[in-house]
């Protein structure tokens, strides 16, 4: 790569010429041992744009962005910035240029107020006091971020901590915005809040890059999109011209698998049974808050049961709390009619739970360990079964039989479409959807009798999204019972058999997913409608790309509980301020 220069302007050099890029990125190539990341990629973005780059898992999308943001160097090829050739050797570099980006782990310090998130590291550009507080309601205001400087990040839900994500890049002088899947944990109408951010962007002249699976919101919101496919552009479109199935079709080269339509296969065999669960956490202050209040139900054999919720709002704690990480106050958990309250996970594990863990990186993987290694993890003492050999040696769990983890790894690499280089590489060096495609073929190796499935197909592609429920939905039919924890609507609607929606700790609606919308479920995600959430004929439907089929089987809204735990609020609009301080998840949480 040239180094900087200090050539050209951003503005149209010669009369009649076509002004520079606000990005320009030629010929870039970036090879890693095995696997060609980038390979001569050609991308032209014009200023006050948004962007958007789409690919399969592993196709070599957030690489590409790491480049642009100095995280990582070029093999070869030019990065040029408004006309100006330059070499960002890190992300000081690339924040000097004015180019931000906003990652999908936020990387925001929980216990310091906005003001300070938004300062630390920055501290040089308006001090720590009363002209960085000016500077943060000014970018607020001019980009209508409604950001508060004195909050604590603790207290914020996860739409807004982007939104400080957002002016934290902005306040560093950020006139290009990488998003990273910005919209993965979002609900509708938080999609919409940010895409009305990133439209005030535009029109003040900024340039927005961002990653997205999500066909449909690529569409609306973005005016030219690239298509990357094994590391090479093979597209660029503008939304206009394209659908979401024929995007889809440039992504992953042929057609997708079309939904089909299923038979319910709910039965009446109890599977898991939780009744009143509680769980409180230790404050900040000193107090205790309320994380879990009074949660139950049951998921039967063959059912799945959708869990929607805002995140943060006790659906990790709930999670937790089945596989036995931590310790509710109250409450009884059975497994197939077995008490499992007090057992340990590995005893969960053991008989017969799958865990599809929310955060692959601290729960799902060893990041440092080659890929057969993470075959084994979770499963040292696993019975032999009808997909995978037995992995432990009966009665000596410390013996493992590795050559049959290394055989049942590349069984899962073949099977899943794990793209790596082979079952050696560590587990670090997969791209996020191909780490969690992994993580879905070890979960669903030994025959779960219940799988706990949060977030399933997180940033996987649309076509591997569609193998993931075909799995799922094969298991179903043959008996397993699912507990889906989504933020991903369509999903949840799509899987589920009954769905019941979380806030502040309690399971305060539920829905039929054979008529409720994506907006309906949003709403009262954020507490604006309990109990039965009755579908309204003309409320709007949610995208249709991608979405899989919905159960016609006529048991489910007869097998879905019938309405809110008796002490769940009719009326959250009423209720759901009042108990802010002492019954509220997101308050000093976990994330
Ligand atoms: N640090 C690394 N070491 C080795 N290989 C890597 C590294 N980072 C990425 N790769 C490989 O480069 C390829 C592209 O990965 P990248 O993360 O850019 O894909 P992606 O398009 O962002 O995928 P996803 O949609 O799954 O996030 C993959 O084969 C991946 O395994």
């Amino acid at each position: 790569m040239s180094s900087e220069s200090s050539g050209s302007s951003g503005e149209p050099s010669e009369a009649g010429q076509e002004p520079a890029a606000a990005v320009e990125l030629r010929g870039i190539t970036k090879r890693f041992p095995g696997v060609v990341a980038n390979r001569d990629i050609d991308i032209r973005v014009d200023r006050g744009t948004v962007h958007a780059l789409v690919g399969e898992n592993g196709a070599g999308k957030s690489t590409l962005m790491k480049i642009l943001y100095g995280m990582q160097r070029p093999d070869e090829g030019t990065i040029s910035i408004d006309g100006d050739e330059v070499a960002l050797h890190s992300p000081a570099d690339a924040i000097a240029r004015g180019i931000g980006m906003v990652h999908q782990h936020f990387m925001l310090a929980d216990n310091l107020t906005v003001l300070e998130n938004t300062v630390l590291g920055a501290e040089r550009l308006y001090g720590i006091g009363s002209r960085a507080r000016k500077k943060i309601k000014e970018l607020s205001d001019a980009y209508q971020l409604g950001i508060r400087p004195d909050v604590l990040v603790e207290d914020l839900g996860v739409a807004d901590r982007q939104r400080v994500e957002i002016l934290k890049a902005l306040y560093r002088g950020a006139r290009i915005l990488i998003l990273d899947e910005p919209t993965a944990v979002l609900v509708p109408q938080e999609v919409d809040a940010l895409f009305a951010n990133l439209r005030e962007l535009k029109a003040e002249g900024l340039t927005v890059l961002f990653i997205s699976h999500k066909l449909g919101e690529v569409l609306s919101v973005a005016d030219a999109i690239t298509v990357i496919r094994r590391g090479t552009t093979v597209a660029s479109v503008r939304p206009e011209e394209t659908t979401p199935k024929q995007l889809a079709e440039l992504m992953v080269g042929s057609e997708l698998p079309s939904a089909e339509t299923r038979e319910s296969t709910v039965t009446d065999t109890p599977m898991l049974h939780v009744e009143g669960l509680h769980l409180s956490a230790a404050d900040p202050d000193g107090g205790r808050r309320t994380v879990l209040d009074g949660i139950g139900f049951t998921i039967h054999k063959g059912e799945v049961l959708g869990v929607a919720g805002v995140e943060g709002n006790g659906q990790a704690e709930l999670v937790e709390a089945i596989m036995g990480m931590c310790d509710p106050d109250d409450g009884l958990i059975t497994l197939d009619g077995q008490d499992i309250s007090h057992a340990p996970t590995r005893h969960r594990r053991e008989s017969g739970i799958g865990y599809i863990p929310e955060d692959r990186h601290r729960h799902g993987l060893l990041l440092e360990a080659p890929l057969w290694e993470n075959r084994i993890l979770g499963h040292v003492t696993e019975k032999p079964n009808s997909k995978g050999p037995a992995l432990g040696i009966p009665g000596a769990p410390q013996l493992l039989a590795l050559g049959q983890a290394r055989a049942d790894a590349e069984r899962i690499v073949g099977e899943y479409d794990v793209r790596t280089p082979g079952i050696e590489v560590t587990a670090a060096s997969l791209s996020g959807g191909n780490q969690q495609k992994f993580i879905v073929g070890r979960e669903m190796s030994h025959d779960p009798k219940l799988l706990i499935a949060a977030h399933p197909t997180r940033g996987v592609d649309v076509g591997a999204q569609a193998q993931i429920w075909d799995q799922i939905r094969t298991a179903r039919r043959e008996g397993l019972a699912v507990l889906l924890i989504s933020a991903d609507l369509d999903e949840l609607i799509g899987l589920s058999d009954c769905l019941r929606v979380m806030y502040r700790g309690r399971l305060v609606a539920d829905a039929d997913p054979a008529t409720v919308t994506p907006e309906e479920l949003g709403s009262a995600m954020t507490g604006a409608a309990t109990g039965h959430l009755e579908h309204q004929e003309d409320a709007a439907g949610g995208p249709e790309d991608a979405r899989p089929s919905r159960d016609t089987g006529g048991a489910d809204s007869a097998d879905a509980p019938a309405s809110a735990p008796a002490d769940a609020p009719r009326n959250a609009a009423a209720d759901a301020p009042q108990n802010d301080s002492e019954n509220d998840p997101e308050r000093g949480g976990d994330k």
